[in-house]
């Protein structure tokens, strides 16, 4: 065996070169020092020329060790794109031998990977794009098994729809208040978890209703976060569909305990999905035959009357924004029992805290976070994802790109010029943009809300077929119910939202939009004068108004889109796309992924594919075969949605 060594000293870059028989290998290792000692390494495998002069090592895969994982290193099978490489033993004098079981050509290797950059460069083992709730539990989930992230992020603080903003002695949520699976219980609480994997716990406070439903013909039905005393409430209201209540829930715990006894990772990695239905056979099976249900057509098995129906797809709307009969009736059964199981619970400080405490443990886990880094491109060397272009020109590179923008930004726009894969033209078949949202964001005086007020409402007043309408329901959160810290003494915030298409907004001039802004909001808030709380108008001390305009411009989503809905009666989830796309390399993360809209979906889409990408750097079991073969399974499967 040849062996060259070089030591860069300024870059702390070390070259280990090694041939045989005619084949040539590399290593490269960046090591990172503190002080005179070492406290972290990279580790490149690769391969390159042998003249040390043009050294140009061509990295196959990274992976970045703390110090204390590089002295406690023993074995290491090094695996690439499905190929086992070669198996490298640690040795007690610092130098790594490298024993290949199949060798790429360097062809090959200029095949996958197609430039020369250097290993430098190519540090990072995923590049996440964007840092909403789905980008940062993709990267931190990363990141707590190994891996080097870099999560590029467009706007100031990270978060997203799950984000937040101060004006006045106000903290507002951008999003959201209505917080799912952040529960100290089960297997469901997703967020809860997200921030336990970076050693974050944060304080939260139980909310006694998820929402109270204001509804037609004067219906008005609390959701309490005990189930019994919900139960009543609506048997209360439709005693004659007592038993097609029951029913109906019954069936929806049934999905939700099968769900919650899984232990929840990639749906597309196959060791751990036949593991599941190895260990939990009855569960999964429970789950594969929902998996192509909808919540409205169960509903209609148990239950009759056309209100009670109306309210189970208002029930549906406020997490899927669509009616009950396009609503997967595994992510109804999710969102209508987590509410009583784990509870809704509200961070103290305000829904950012969760972001920002996700984005604090990225970093303390030895990863990384830039704002103001604004994606335009993903960079394509022969077909694969293999770096990002940013509007200031900076380009980063990663064997790995995760998007967490939205799949119509992420293909129409960061890869803009590439032919839609056939992948994606399906999933516009069956999906479509759902519509943008107006927002109002208010301070009142306090004495203008009774005391006894929940936090959390929904609104529809007179006519059930505006259900889905623009601006037909509003959706009303007053997180200072529950911690009064969010605004000055005396005072309340009011989160006001109702869905609103951007074509209703393009093309005014500035006067005529600002005035417009003025009248819709001045509307709503009239309406909820009317029903909720009189006196509101003149109780308003603070008002800022967003509009699709807003949100697209704020949370970089096409047309400000809330996230996809099916353009038609969806087969439950089945044609909802998992985390991989095709396009080698690149990864989706967010409500365009598998299971769609909502803060706990799109961290469970993170945990999926955290999991995906651990299993396709080497830093988690993988079987290409098998991979395979259920990859092409679930492609099919997709198809027939
Ligand atoms: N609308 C609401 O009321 C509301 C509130 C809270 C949460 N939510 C839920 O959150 C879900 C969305 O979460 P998510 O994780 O999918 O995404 P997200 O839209 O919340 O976050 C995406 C992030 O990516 C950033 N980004 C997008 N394109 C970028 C680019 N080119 N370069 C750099 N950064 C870029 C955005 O700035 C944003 O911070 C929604 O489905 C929704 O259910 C909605
Ligand atoms: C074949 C295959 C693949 C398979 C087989 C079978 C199996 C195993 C399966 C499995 C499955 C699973 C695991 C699944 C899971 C799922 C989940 C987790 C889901 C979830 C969901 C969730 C959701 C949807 C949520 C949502 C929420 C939301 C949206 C919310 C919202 C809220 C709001 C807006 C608020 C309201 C307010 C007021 C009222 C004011």
């Amino acid at each position: 065996m040849l062996q060259f060594q070089s030591v860069d000293p300024q870059r702390n870059l070390v070259f280990h070169c090694y041939k045989l028989g005619d084949m040539n290998f590399g290593q490269v290792g960046t090591l990172g020092f503190r002080g005179d000692k070492l406290s972290s390494m990279g580790l490149g495998f690769c391969s390159c020329q042998l003249q040390l002069g043009s050294l140009r090592p061509r990295n196959l895969g990274n992976r970045f060790m703390s110090g204390d994982q590089v002295k406690t290193m023993g074995l290491e099978g090094y695996k690439h794109g499905g190929v086992e490489l070669g198996v490298y033993r640690w040795s007690r004098s610092g130098s790594c031998v490298v024993r290949p079981r199949s060798v790429l050509s360097v062809d090959e290797v200029v095949e996958r990977e197609g430039n020369g950059r250097t290993g430098e460069e190519k540090q990072y083992d995923a590049i996440v794009i964007g840092s909403g709730i789905g980008g940062l539990v993709a990267a931190t989930q990363l990141a707590v098994k190994g891996a080097r992230v870099l999560v590029l992020e467009k706007y100031v603080i990270p978060g997203g729809s799950s984000g937040f903003y101060q004006r006045d002695g106000y903290t507002f949520d951008v999003g959201s208040s209505v917080m799912f699976g952040f529960s100290d219980k089960g297997n469901l609480n997703l967020i809860t978890q997200a921030l336990e994997a970076v050693g974050c716990k944060m304080q939260v406070i139980p909310d006694p209703t998820t929402v109270h439903f204001h509804l037609p013909s004067n219906l008005s039905v609390r959701v309490h976060r005990q189930y019994g005393e919900f139960i009543a409430e609506l048997t209360k209201n439709f005693p004659h569909e007592k038993e097609g209540i029951l029913k109906f829930y019954n069936e929806c715990w049934k999905i939700f305990n099968a769900l919650n006894s899984l232990e929840l990772k990639s749906l597309e990695e196959p060791i751990y999905l036949f593991g599941q239905f190895f260990q939990k056979p009855l569960e999964c099976l429970t789950l594969a035959y929902y998996l192509p249900q909808n919540a409205g057509d169960i509903a209609r098995k148990y239950i009759k009357d056309p209100q009670l129906l109306s309210f189970i797809d208002a029930e549906c709307f406020i997490v899927s924004t669509v009616n009950a009969l396009q609503t997967p009736m595994i992510n109804a059964s999710m969102v209508l029992c987590d509410r009583h199981f784990g509870g809704i619970n509200y961070p103290v400080g305000g829904v950012g805290g969760i972001a920002k405490s996700l984005a604090k443990g990225l970093v303390e886990n030895g990863s990384e976070i830039l704002y103001k880094a604004n994606v335009t491109s993903i960079i394509l060397a022969q077909g694969k994802a293999v770096g990002v272009k940013l509007s200031d020109g900076r380009e980063f590179f990663a064997k790995t790109i995760v998007s967490n923008a939205t799949r119509w930004d992420t293909f129409g726009k960061l890869l803009k010029g590439e032919e839609l894969p056939k992948e994606e033209v399906n999933f516009q078949k069956v999906y479509v943009k759902a519509p943008s949202f107006l927002s109002i964001h208010m301070g009142v005086k306090a004495e203008v809300l009774p005391p006894d007020t929940d936090c959390h409402h929904f609104v529809l007043e007179n006519d059930w077929s505006r259900l889905e309408e623009p601006y037909g329901s509003i959706f009303l959160s007053i997180p200072t119910m529950l911690d009064a810290s969010l605004a000055p003494e005396g005072r309340h915030i009011l989160h006001i939202f109702t869905t609103s298409p951007i074509e209703d907004w393009k093309g005014l001039p500035l006067k005529d939009y600002e005035a417009k802004k003025e009248l819709v909001a001045d509307e709503i808030i009239s309406r909820l004068e009317k029903k909720l709380f009189p006196g509101l108008k003149s109780s308003i001390v603070f008002k800022e108004v967003g509009t699709p305009k807003t949100h697209r411009r704020y949370l970089a989503r096409d047309n400000g889109t809330y996230g996809p809905m099916p353009r038609r009666t969806p087969k439950g989830l089945l044609g909802m796309p998992f985390n991989t796309t095709a396009i080698h390399g690149l990864y989706c993360v967010g409500d365009s992924c598998f299971p769609g809209q909502g803060v706990i979906a799109v961290a469970f889409s993170g945990v999926m594919c955290a999991h995906r990408v651990a299993a396709d750097i080497g830093l988690e079991k993988k079987s290409p075969v098998l991979d395979a073969a259920l990859l092409r399974l679930l492609g099919w499967l997709r198809t027939l949605a």
